[in-house]
This record gives structure tokens, sequence and C-alpha cells, in this order.
């Protein structure tokens, strides 16, 4: 490396698009099981020569990344979770290569959903996003108490390195909530930049992002049950959903996006000791009043509460992280 210059690098294959059925028997919690996954791949290695001289001699091509992902999809002769693909993926390639020291694997999956039809769930018919939605897959999944929203996504990141070292993170995209009430904003500081009305009365509206780390340090640290992390994911969305909104009769007061989002991250470390940090972005998505006015038409649009220009940008952009530290908190 030429002097007084450092060089960081990796390289990858990204959005591999794969699906994966599981043919199987129709009845009780049976039917085939269909995945989409985006699935991308980063791998940790010696490549300066590449970058500095030509010298390809190191490097995995990144469609032998893409090959593998279809070629381990093939091998899972049994359902898998999307965190244990993406560890199986990441083992693989750390393991497999002399050359990489550790590999990334994110994968973000498309929610597919078996359909219910004359209230029976369909042996081979999927959907996305169906509201009616109870069960997917598997009889061990379709145990697990579903919640079901929208269009929110489930996702993992996993680096595993050459000796068994372990990341895992699980996560949502995209999940969109919003309250019509319940909600205010007050006491923030004020200077002669400052327009905002402070409130007791707002909409709030949001689309979280959240990632939760699991405390598991190495491979051979994880669970060996198949769905727990399956079970995870769908168990920390209801705990930050019903947090954001609070009982259904009468709800919860939030002062700012920032204490709502608190709450939230509490609730899930309180409830899942399995976790050992959950980062939460929650944009504030603005739901403008309306007012509508000219001279001839003074009263046009005369906003009582009632109808809102929904935007989403500019918006607030609230994140923060959570961890356990080793005192209770
Ligand atoms: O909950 C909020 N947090 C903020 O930081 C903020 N800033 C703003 O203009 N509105 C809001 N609302």
């Amino acid at each position: 490396m030429a002097e007084g210059l450092k060089l960081d690098q990796k390289h990858g294959k990204g959005r591999v698009r794969v699906s994966r059925v599981w043919r199987r028997i129709a009845g009780a919690g049976g039917g085939d099981v269909i995945v989409e996954w985006n699935v991308s791949v980063s791998l940790y290695s010696n490549c300066h020569p590449a970058y500095t001289a030509g010298d390809n001699s190191a490097i995995v091509a990144t469609d032998t990344m893409k090959n593998t992902v279809y070629a381990k999809a093939k091998e899972c002769s049994e359902v898998v979770s999307m965190e244990s693909f993406a560890v199986l993926l990441a083992r693989h390639f750390s393991a497999f290569y002399p050359e990489v020291t550790a590999a990334t694997v994110n994968i973000v999956e498309k929610p597919w959903e078996r359909v219910v039809v004359d209230g029976q769930p369909h042996s081979h018919g999927v959907c996305l996003n169906n509201p009616l939605l109870l069960i997917f897959g598997s009889a061990m999944v379709s145990k697990l108490p579903r919640f079901k929203l929208g269009s929110e996504k489930h996702m993992t990141e996993v680096t595993v390195s050459k000796f068994g070292a372990l990341s895992i993170t699980s996560g949502v995209l995209g999940l969109a909530l919003l309250k019509t009430t319940k909600s205010g904003f007050e006491g923030f500081v004020r200077d002669r930049y400052t327009l905002l009305p402070e409130t007791r009365e707002r909409m709030v509206a949001t689309e979280v992002t959240a990632s939760w780390r699991f405390p598991f340090e190495h491979v051979s640290d994880i669970p060996a049950k198949p769905f727990c992390f399956t079970e995870r994911y769908e168990g920390v969305k209801k705990v930050l959903v019903d947090t954001f909104f609070g009982p259904p009769d009468v709800g919860v007061y939030s002062p700012s996006v920032q204490n709502t989002l608190f709450l939230m991250a509490k609730a899930v470390l309180n409830r899942f000791l399995d976790i050992a940090s959950i980062e939460l972005r929650m944009p504030n998505l603005h739901f403008l009043p309306v007012n509508l006015s000219s001279k001839e038409n003074p009263d046009m649009v005369k906003f009582a509460g009632d109808v809102y220009m929904p935007t989403d940008e500019p918006h607030g952009t609230i994140e923060a992280t959570l961890s356990r530290t080793m005192s209770k908190m």
C-alpha cells in the first residue's frame, strides 16, 4: 500500500432474489410453504492486490456468491427461518474460503402469507398483506400468535467470522403506525425561527424501522429451536405496537415521538431477555392541517381537526438505541 494511505474494503453481491418452496401435504397446519428473500452478501478478505495491482487471485467472484445463495437454498430440505439461512450462508462463506475472514449476510423477506378461503387456510395459495391471515407455513409456525398489520417486512443481518464469532440482529422495516389523537408536543426550545405552536392534541404517524441484537456471540450459542427467531419477530412487533397505541379504549398520551420511542424500546428489553439492544428509527411523518381561504372565500376550508395533508418529506428523524448495561435499569 502506498505511503500514508489506508484501504478498507469488502465486496459482495446485493439483492439476490431467491424464493424457496417446501412441498408439504395439505391438512392441519400443512400445505406448501413458500418464502421470498432478498439476500445481500458481503465478504471481508484481503483483496488489496486486486485494488492496487490488478491481481484478482484472492477474489471470490460475486457471481459465485449469487450461485451459492441458490445452491444453499436448494440444500435446505426442511423449512428454515431466514435468520438460520443467513447464519448458514455466512458460516459457509467464512469457513469455505481461506481468503475470507468474515461474511455478512442481510436478508429482507417479502411478506407472503397463506391465504384463507372460506375460513380455511389454503393448501398452496399465498398473498401479500392478508389481514385475515392467522397462519403461515409449517405447523410450528402456525401456532405462533400472528400479529398482522400491513406492508412491514422482516429483515436480518448476520456476520460470522472464520472462527465462528457471531453478530446477529433481526428487525422490522416499514411498520406504519398512526394515532388520530393522544399525542402532543410542548415545552421545546423557542427562538426567532420557531413557528410551531405547542399542542396537546395532534395526530402522530410514523414508519418504524427496528433492529434488535441477540446476545449470541458464537455460532454455537444459537438456540436449536428452529423458529425461535420468527417467534421473536412476532413478539417484538406486538410489544412495539401495543406500547405505541396503549389500551384500545383509552390509548396512551404521547408527549413526543422521542418519549414513545423510548417506552417502546424499553418494553421490548423488559419483555425479551434474549435481546441485548434495540435500535429504533421513527420518522415523524407530518399530517399538516389544511386551511384554504381567499379574500372572496375566507372559509373555504377551515381546519377543525378533520382535513389534513399527509406528507412524507420533509419529516422528523427520531432515532435511538437502547442497550442493557450490567446494572438493572
Ligand atoms: O414528537 C416530536 N418530536 C420532535 O422532536 C419534533 N419536532 C417537531 O417539529 N415536531 C416534533 N414532534
